[in-house]
């Protein structure tokens, strides 16, 4: 029996936007929320107690990895990846699938699961639809994903078509290998590429054999920004009102307000915590390069409408600097501003639609955007 509840608390006057809660059983999640990424077992650059600070209610963690290294038997042995990484909020891992086939070498797949090679030490391992069960719950994670193929993008129709009937029959092996009496969640994912009818064939399978939560994944592939909207508009109606939904890897700002807008409750990115170790830094008025010349000598915080611990204490000059400078503190403050901003926008969605003024909301977010054409 899991202890994992979703309830609707709100839902938008003129748009497909709900305000939910999440019950799960290391405590409450609001949302609609964005999941910072943890993939090897830490945030990168980010202590737990920063997390907190700026409101980071789950993490995530990724299966491919924390199996290759440092193994999820090491981990269980020491108490779990919630004591391992000091994090006692609860953790969303992925299962491995996606990674596989980003990361791995010489990957072949079958009925069976993923054969592939270490990107590490180019050993030989097998993920099965099993295998990232038990991977995830020696790790601990309070919510676990299905194990699946992330069709690539583009696809052949055909190869879409069997691809996703695969994972609907991995995901009914993932439902029956889990423990029971394991308290976690473990959402279904829908594929079905960019095939409106092969979409709605994945989610009746995954409803017939029930999940607590929906991802819709194979998006943020590579395709346009409208044909994800497209996907969104087409798959999220046909998922229950009262199980939250998930878009995989997604993504930029808009994206997120866009996903909202759609009915999306949950979303992850690599975008702000990748972006800072770039050099690039998200605002209210777009995003700043702080590598820019024209930020040598400037005094200003990075934005000057933001209430972080970095705009209240440093400037763009100095932020360019340690960037320039290759500094490890470059990367620490960057990824602190930048999850701000991700934690910040969702924290200002959900207020808005506790307030009943989404539309207002996200009208005022392009505004900004649009007066200030970075
Ligand atoms: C970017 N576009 C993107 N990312 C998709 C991820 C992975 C999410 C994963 O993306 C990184 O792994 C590579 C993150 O680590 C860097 C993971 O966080 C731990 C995150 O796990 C939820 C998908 N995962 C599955 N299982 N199935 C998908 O269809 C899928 C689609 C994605 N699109």
């Amino acid at each position: 029996m899991t202890e994992f509840t979703f309830d609707l608390l709100a839902t938008d006057s003129g748009s497909a936007a709900r305000r939910g809660r999440m019950t799960t059983r290391r405590g409450l999640i609001e949302t609609p929320i964005f999941m910072p990424v943890g993939t090897q077992g830490t945030v990168k650059a980010m202590l737990p107690e920063a997390l907190k600070e700026i409101g980071a209610q789950i993490i995530l963690g990724n299966t491919y990895h924390l199996f290759l290294r440092p193994g999820h038997e090491l981990i269980r042995n020491l108490g779990g990846l919630h004591r391992f990484m000091n994090w006692d909020r609860p953790i969303l891992t992925d299962s491995g699938g996606f990674q596989v086939f980003s990361l791995g070498a010489l990957r072949k797949i079958d009925e069976e699961g993923v054969r592939f090679q270490s990107h590490l030490d180019g050993s030989s391992h097998v993920l099965s639809p099993e295998s990232s069960i038990a991977v995830q719950e020696a790790l601990g994670a309070d919510i676990i994903m299905a194990f699946d193929e992330c069709i690539p993008y583009p696809a052949s129709r055909e190869y879409v078509a069997e691809s996703t009937a695969r994972s609907g029959r991995w995901a009914r092996r993932c439902k029956l290998a889990r423990s029971q009496g394991d308290g976690a969640a473990l959402f279904g994912i829908v594929q079905g590429g960019m095939h409106p009818d092969l979409r709605a064939g994945s989610v009746n399978e995954l409803l017939e054999i029930g999940f607590e939560g929906y991802a819709i994944g194979g998006l943020s592939v590579g395709e346009e920004a409208a044909l994800m909207y497209e996907v969104m508009d087409n798959t999220l109606p046909l998922l229950p009102r009262d199980r939250p939904r998930y878009v995989m890897g997604v993504g930029t700002p808009e994206n997120l307000i866009e996903g909202v807008s759609r009915g999306v409750d949950m979303f992850d990115c690599v975008m702000p915590t990748r972006n800072a170790r770039n050099g690039v830094l998200f605002t209210s008025f777009g995003k700043v390069s702080i590598k820019q010349a024209r930020y040598l000598a400037d005094p200003l915080p990075v934005d000057p409408d933001c209430s972080c611990y970095v705009c209240g204490n440093y400037s763009r000059a100095y932020l360019r600097h340690l960037y320039q400078s290759n500094e490890i503190l470059s990367s620490v403050l960057n990824t602190h501003h930048n999850l701000h901003y991700y934690l910040g926008l969702m924290q200002g969605v959900r207020d808005a639609l506790d307030g009943g003024r989404f539309g207002e909301f996200k009208k005022d977010f392009y505004r900004k955007r649009a007066d200030n054409p970075s």
